[in-house]
């Protein structure tokens, strides 16, 4: 594409250099990724800035650089206020504005983003439809899986991936989109149709001030919905009704605002919820009728996911009769409260609850169903939040008999720092501490007996342990099928 046609798609910028012939085959804001023809876009990043790899991209045959400093390069130099919006909106021009060729639905909350992207993607796939899905576990188009780095990518990655899911076809997209992506930028040139809040509850305060800093960036997705009505097109926000946060989102936006929950005053409601060791059951409410819920999600947190999805597929056309068939069909999300086999005495259940709120909802779940100990393992990651640590500790404290603290990711950290950190506010006895993860399982499974419940929590899906900056291989369900055959055996 010619560069001068892809910049009609911004408003303002600074040009230096002869920009008439020059002709854009690709958009790069890795230096060492640079090919003949990309226009290299210079982003200031957390560990280095973009804008010292200028002679890096001008060697690799970047045929223009996209700068928010003012540089020398040999090749054309556009300056804009700031790369990563600037480069959002470029990259949707430049890949066809695919967001325009199919419905996108993006999920933001603290917690539940992946269960409501996976529970839409079956629903939709229920009504025959070809689906795009992007988030923590992976990126897939129709059944096609890739891995992906962050649960939401950057914006160049995004509108590349979109245009994929265009050429092969997809009826709709869904996307998990986090804090981080909203707040730098990542979704600018997203046209989302359906924006869904899941809840708000403390997270990520290594990176946002506080918790309206949070908050106001979860409402950017509810902003960029619009404010206004373009002909025949029907954009629609799905709001929790039942938290707190839900009543300033819905102010973000002018476009339908539709809630669930389990208030009278929800759109899309739960009733007669009946909340069982191995299923689910409860009566949705909703503006086009009523259906019967018969589920294997466990918990009354999932009920709030399923209603979730199910008002976004109600806003995307998807019947009824559909959603409650896709919705009893759908066997659960892969280290969501998953089960792990091998013990017919005691229970090992795998999930993913790394924030105070979902470590409390899961415990107290297990609490509602244990016949007898409940035992928690669980950790903190490094170089993540340290706010939380403490918290995860006394709920883990205050739900379980016994919690055996232990790491999750330290990355960079010291992992006994972190362990000293959530045990700083603790006192007296029901719960030790063993820093290796396999170690900690293990025990963990020794200590159960007949009628107990061990949770282990914080890594869900993961397969790795990331320690240093090396990923090492690690399956906490493996991990803990292989002590409970290795308890069995003696
Ligand atoms: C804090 C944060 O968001 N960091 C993201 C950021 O990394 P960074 O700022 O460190 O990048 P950097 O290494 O300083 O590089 C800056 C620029 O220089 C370029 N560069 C670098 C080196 C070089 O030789 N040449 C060159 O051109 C890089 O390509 C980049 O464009 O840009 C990277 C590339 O897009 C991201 O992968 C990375 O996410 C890291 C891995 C991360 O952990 N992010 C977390 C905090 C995150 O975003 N999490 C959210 C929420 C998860 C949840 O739901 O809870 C997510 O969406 O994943
Ligand atoms: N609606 C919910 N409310 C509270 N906790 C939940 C909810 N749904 C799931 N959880 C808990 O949070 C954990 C993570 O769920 P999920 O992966 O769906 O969330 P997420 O928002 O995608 O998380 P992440 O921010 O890491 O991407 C689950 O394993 C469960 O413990
Ligand atoms: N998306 C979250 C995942 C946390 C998972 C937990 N296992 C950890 O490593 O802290 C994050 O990057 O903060
Ligand atoms: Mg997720």
């Amino acid at each position: 594409m010619r560069l001068k046609k892809l910049l009609s798609a911004l408003p303002f910028y600074d040009a230096q250099g002869m920009l008439d012939d020059v002709e854009i085959s690709h958009l790069e804001a890795d230096s060492r990724k640079v090919k003949e023809g990309s226009l290299f876009v210079c982003i200031k990043g957390y560990t280095v800035d973009g804008h010292d790899f200028i002679n890096q991209a001008a060697a690799n045959g970047a045929a223009a650089i996209l700068a928010e400093k003012e540089v020398d390069a040999s090749v054309p130099v556009i300056r804009v206020a700031s790369t990563q919006r600037s480069a959002a909106v470029l990259a949707s021009a430049f890949h066809g504005h695919p967001t325009k060729q199919f419905p996108l639905i993006g999920v933001t909350g603290t917690n539940g983003k992946t269960t409501v992207t996976y529970l839409l993607e079956s629903i939709l796939n229920e009504y025959d439809q070809k689906t795009g899905l992007i988030g923590t576990i992976q990126m897939k188009i129709g059944q096609d899986a890739y891995p992906v780095q962050n649960t939401t990518p950057d914006a160049l990655f995004l509108q590349k991936t979109f245009q994929d899911m265009h050429h092969e076809n997809v009826d709709a997209a869904v996307m998990e989109v986090s804090s981080h992506a909203l707040d730098l930028g990542r979704v600018h040139g997203c046209d989302f149709d359906v924006a869904v809040f899941t809840n708000l509850s403390q997270d990520h305060l290594d990176y946002h001030k506080d918790m309206n800093d949070y908050l106001h960036a979860k409402s950017l997705l509810f902003a960029q919905l619009g404010n206004t009505y373009a002909q025949g097109q029907k954009k629609f926000a799905v709001i929790n009704e039942d938290d707190p946060a839900g009543a300033v989102l819905r102010k973000s936006t002018a476009q339908h605002v539709i809630t669930y929950g389990c208030e009278a005053s929800a759109h899309v409601r739960a009733t007669d919820i009946q909340l069982e060791v191995t299923r689910t059951a409860f009566t949705m409410e909703t503006p086009i009728g009523s259906i019967g819920i018969n589920s294997n999600l466990i918990g009354k947190f999932n009920v709030y996911n399923m209603l979730a999805a199910a008002a976004a597929a109600i806003c995307a056309g998807v019947p009824l009769p559909v959603i409650q068939q896709s919705l009893e069909k759908m066997k659960g999300v892969s280290g969501r409260f998953e089960p792990v086999d091998g013990s017919d005495d005691f229970a090992v259940v795998v999930d993913y609850a790394h924030t105070p709120d979902s470590l409390e909802n899961v415990l107290e779940t297990i609490n509602g169903f244990a016949e007898n100990n409940v035992y928690v393992v669980v950790g903190c990651g490094g170089d993540r939040d340290k706010k939380k640590r403490p918290l995860m500790a006394s709920i883990a404290l205050e739900y379980a008999d016994h919690a055996i603290f232990t790491s999750d990711n330290p990355r960079t950290e010291d992992p006994g720092a972190i362990l000293a950190d959530m045990t700083s506010e603790l006192s007296g006895s029901g719960f030790e501490v063993v820093e290796n993860r396999k170690d900690a399982i293990a025990r963990a499974v020794n200590l159960a007996e007949k009628g107990d419940i061990v949770l282990i929590a914080g890594k869900g899906h993961e397969t790795y342990q990331e320690i240093g900056h090396t990923k090492y291989d690690f399956d906490d369900r493996e991990v803990a099928r292989e002590a409970i055959r290795a308890s069995a055996a003696n």
